[in-house]
């Protein structure tokens, strides 16, 4: 199904009664989430790693951690046993950490009910292994696709935590599956589309925080919009293109799982990517900022194994590779910028920058017209 014509899941709480679900992960995000599907009108429990991270949320109604100021809601359930808190999930979030993932979907496989679904929230790739984590699931599990399941989305978890209105995608490859999750996640603050594109959606969620990690850079080094504009629009193309070659849908990535995540995570002083990046573009070594940042910045993980498929699937991905570069030191943060990695001794057309081929822009803006009319 075309993701440009897709169908919005809003907000009916009713439609929740009695929908017991799970969120694994109590960092900002699975917190915020599990916020989401309270208000939703669902039966949330959250499982916490630490016990006292779990009894803060159960008895204080905060997590002041990753929250400060958040009044969470009462009915919401925490935990920090995994049996306690799967026990009748058929939909299971999963909040953590892309390169801990693996262990805790062991860790959780004994308690799950053999209907229920997956649903990763995580925007990273298994360094290790260069999967997405919906692969990293089926890989783990050996779940069919109907079981598995991504939300993404422009999605600043302390702006959505202080309910201002957000949008989100649901995906699965299975239609009703996605418009289950999406009805679970749609609160009154919080609308989610759906669409069949698990690849595409996932993919954005991954590749926005390197474009962000690039934003943050020269936002350190001091320059100004001119810079960042063409690095988001250079880095919307790259990010298609990857994607494109990946299988996904060109469409996801010009929806709020690519463009609207790019738009957020660029702009956006919270994020994680954005701040390491800005760390980095001051002066400050990647084991610096590391230290600094007390939450997950995936970009900076993600960037080796983005770099091995794209080379796998003949994908010339400027911006990321000079990323990569000043992460490890190879690039002075000055010299990261679009008019660098275009070296060629003819000008190129804007739309075939970037590596492309030029008949694949071609194709998708065809297509793209084509699914519009
Ligand atoms: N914070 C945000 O605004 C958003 C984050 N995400 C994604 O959600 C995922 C989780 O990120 P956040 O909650 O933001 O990170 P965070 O840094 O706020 O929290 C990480 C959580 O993971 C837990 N954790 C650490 N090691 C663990 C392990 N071995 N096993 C289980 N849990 C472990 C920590 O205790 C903490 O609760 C990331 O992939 C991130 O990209 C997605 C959308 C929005
Ligand atoms: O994914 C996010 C917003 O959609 C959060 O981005 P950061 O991980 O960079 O904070």
């Amino acid at each position: 199904m075309s993701t440009g014509q897709i169908p919005v899941v809003t907000a009916n709480t009713s439609r929740n009664r009695g929908r017991k679900v799970a969120v694994i992960g109590a960092g900002s995000w699975g917190t915020t989430f599990a916020k989401i599907l309270s208000d939703a009108g669902c039966d949330v429990t959250l499982w916490a790693r630490r016990p006292e991270v779990a009894k803060e949320i159960q008895v204080g109604r905060r997590n002041s951690q990753y929250l400060p100021g958040i009044n969470l809601p009462k009915r919401l359930k925490a935990t920090s046993d995994l049996q306690t808190a799967l026990r009748g999930a058929r939909l299971v979030f999963l909040a953590v950490p892309s390169q801990t993932l693996r262990q805790n979907l062991l860790d959780i496989e004994p308690f799950l009910d053999r209907r229920s679904v997956l649903v990763s929230l995580v925007k990273g790739v298994e360094k290790t292994t260069t999967m997405r984590m919906s692969e990293v699931i089926a890989d783990t599990l050996d779940l069919d696709p109907e079981r598995i399941g991504v939300v993404s989305g422009p999605n600043i978890a302390l702006e959505i935590a202080k309910e201002q209105p957000t949008g989100a995608v649901a995906s699965c490859a299975e239609l009703s599956v996605a418009q289950e999750i999406a009805t679970a996640a749609s609160a009154p603050y919080f609308r989610t589309y759906v669409n069949t594109d698990v690849t595409g959606t996932e993919l954005g969620g991954v590749l926005k925080n390197l474009i962000a990690l690039a934003i943050g850079i020269v936002d350190g080094v001091g320059y100004g919009e001119n810079t960042k504009a063409a690095i988001i629009t250079r880095g919307l193309a790259e990010m298609t293109e990857f994607a494109v070659a990946s299988g996904a849908d060109p469409v996801t990535l010009s929806g709020l799982a690519g463009l609207g995540d790019l738009i957020a995570t660029c702009q956006s002083p919270l994020s994680r990517n954005n701040t390491a990046g800005r760390l980095i573009g001051q002066g400050y070594t990647q084991e610096e900022t590391k230290e600094q940042m007390q939450q997950v910045a995936e970009g900076i993980t993600s960037v080796a194994p983005v770099l091995e498929l794209a080379r796998e699937r003949g994908i010339v991905m400027p911006i990321v590779e000079q990323v990569e570069m000043v992460l490890s030191g190879r690039m002075a943060p000055k010299n990261l910028g679009p008019h660098l990695a275009t070296e060629d001794d003819v000008p190129r057309a804007e739309l075939s920058l970037g590596g492309g081929k030029p008949g694949r822009w071609r194709r998708m803006l065809d297509w793209m017209k084509g699914s519009n009319s």
